[in-house]
C-alpha cells in the first residue's frame, strides 16, 4: 500500500469510492462536480510546499494497493479552517441550577454556537474501501498525514481538530437533525450536509440565534450528542490512540465530536524523526520495528508501513517497503513507530 498525493488520474477511482460512503462524509461528496474542483484544489495546494501560509489549503492523499494500481482509500488535511467565512460548531455548556424552595438541582447541557474566523488545521476525508478495512490499512491511511504535518509544520496551524461523523443512519436519518436542524433549515440532512461543502451563506441566514437546551430535544438525539457513526468508531479510536481528544466542540448538523490535539503533541509528529537508509534486505527479523515511513525528495511526498531497524548510522529497511517508496541506499526517510509503545 502506498499513500501518496492525489493526482488528476485518480478522479474516477475516488469518485467511484465516494459512492460507497453512506451519509455524513461530508467531505467526500457524491457528486463528481464537487469532487473534481477539490482534486483541482489539491493539486494546487501539492504544486508549492515551500512558502505557503495556512489559508484553507487543501492537501489531498490517495491510498493505492501497489499490486492492482487500485485507489483503495483517501484522507486529507485542510491548512485552516475559517477566514472570511466561518468555521461554525456547537460548544457543549453544562448549566447548573437549583432551587432552594423546592429542593431541587439540575444540570442541564446547553449548546453555544461558536463562529470562528480564525481557525485550526483540520484533518478529515479518512475513508477506505470496505474491503481493505480491518487489517491496519486504516492506520497508517490515518497516520500517514501526521508525518506530512511533521515534515511541513510550516504549512500548517499549531492546532489540529477532525469532525468526526456523527450519528446518521443508511437512509441520510440523523436524530439530531431531525430534533433540531429540519426545524430552522427546512431541508434534510444529506442536503444541507452537501450544501455546506459548497457555500455555506444558508447557515449564517438560518442558524437560531439562541443558545439550545439539549433537554427538550428527543431522547434518540440527546444520545448522539458527541457520539459517532458505528463505522467512524475505528477513526475515533484511531486518533485517540494519537493523543486527540474530545474537548466539548460538537458539528452543529448531526452533533458529531470534534477532537483537537496540539500539532507538536500528536503522538506519530512527536516520535518521528528523519535518517538516511544505509541498507535494503529482502526480509528483517525479531529485532525489527514496524513503521510508518515518508519519503519527501523533489518535494514528492509518499508513505508506507514496514519493518525498519534502527542502526547507529541510519536504517535498514526491507526490500519491499523501499520498492514501494522507490527508496536507495543514501536516501532520508522520515520514520515513526506505528503504534505508541507499551
Ligand atoms: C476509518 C477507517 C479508514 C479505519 O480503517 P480500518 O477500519 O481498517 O481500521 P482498523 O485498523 O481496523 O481499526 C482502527 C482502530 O480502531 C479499532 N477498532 C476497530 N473497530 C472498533 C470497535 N468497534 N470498537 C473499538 N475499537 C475499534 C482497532 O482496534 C484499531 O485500533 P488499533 O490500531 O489501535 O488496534 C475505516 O474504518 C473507514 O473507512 N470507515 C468509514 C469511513 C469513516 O467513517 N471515516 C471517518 C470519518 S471522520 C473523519 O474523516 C475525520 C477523522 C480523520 O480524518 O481522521
Ligand atoms: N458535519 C460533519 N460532522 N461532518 C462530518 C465530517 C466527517 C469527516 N470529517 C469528513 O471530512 O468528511
Amino acid at each position: 500500500m502506498l499513500i501518496r498525493p492525489v493526482e488528476e488520474r485518480d478522479l474516477d477511482q475516488l469518485h467511484e469510492l465516494a459512492q460507497l460512503t453512506q451519509y455524513g462524509l461530508t467531505t467526500l461528496p457524491k457528486d463528481r462536480a464537487t469532487f473534481e474542483k477539490r482534486v483541482r484544489q489539491s493539486l494546487r495546494a501539492f504544486e508549492d510546499l515551500n512558502d505557503a501560509d495556512p489559508q484553507g489549503q487543501l492537501y489531498l492523499f490517495v491510498m493505492e494497493d501497489m499490486s492492482s494500481k487500485k485507489v483503495v482509500g483517501t484522507c486529507g488535511i485542510v491548512s485552516k479552517v475559517g477566514g472570511f467565512k466561518p468555521f461554525y460548531a456547537f460548544r457543549v455548556e453544562t448549566e447548573i441550577q437549583e432551587s432552594h424552595t423546592l429542593g431541587s438541582r439540575h444540570e442541564h447541557q446547553v449548546l453555544h454556537l461558536i463562529k470562528n474566523h480564525d481557525g485550526p488545521t483540520e484533518i478529515g476525508s479518512l475513508f477506505l474501501h470496505p474491503e481493505f478495512r480491518g487489517g491496519g490499512n486504516g492506520r497508517v491511511l490515518s497516520l500517514s498525514r501526521f508525518l506530512f504535518l511533521a515534515e511541513y509544520p510550516q504549512l500548517f496551524e499549531q492546532k489540529v481538530i477532525a469532525e468526526m461523523r456523527g450519528v446518521v443512519d443508511e437512509a441520510g436519518h440523523s436524530p439530531f437533525w431531525e430534533a433540531f436542524g429540519v426545524h430552522f433549515f427546512g431541508i434534510d440532512f444529506p442536503n444541507a450536509d452537501m450544501l455546506s461543502l459548497i457555500n455555506k451563506d444558508f447557515i449564517e441566514e438560518l442558524i437560531p440565534r439562541h443558545p439550545v437546551y439539549v433537554d427538550l430535544l428527543s431522547p434518540e438525539a440527546q444520545a448522539s450528542v458527541a457520539n459517532v457513526h458505528p463505522n467512524t468508531i475505528p477513526a475515533r479510536r484511531l486518533l485517540e490512540s494519537e493523543g486527540f481528544a474530545y474537548d466539548s466542540l460538537v458539528d452543529i448538523f448531526e452533533a458529531g465530536p470534534v477532537l483537537h490535539s496540539p500539532l507538536k503533541d500528536i503522538r506519530t509528529v512527536k516520535q518521528s524523526r528523519v535518517l538516511p537508509v544505509v541498507s535494503i534486505e529482502s526480509a528483517l527479523g525479531e529485532d525489527s520495528l514496524l513503521a510508518i515511513v515518508s519519503a519527501q525528495d523533489h518535494q514528492y511526498f509518499r508513505a508506507s508501513s514496514g519493518k525498519i531497524i534502527e542502526t547507529s548510522h541510519g536504517l535498514v529497511l526491507e526490500s519491499q517497503l523501499a520498492n514501494e517508496l522507490q527508496l536507495a541506499v543514501g536516501h532520508s526517510v522520515r520514520f515513526a513507530p506505528l503504534k505508541a509503545s507499551g
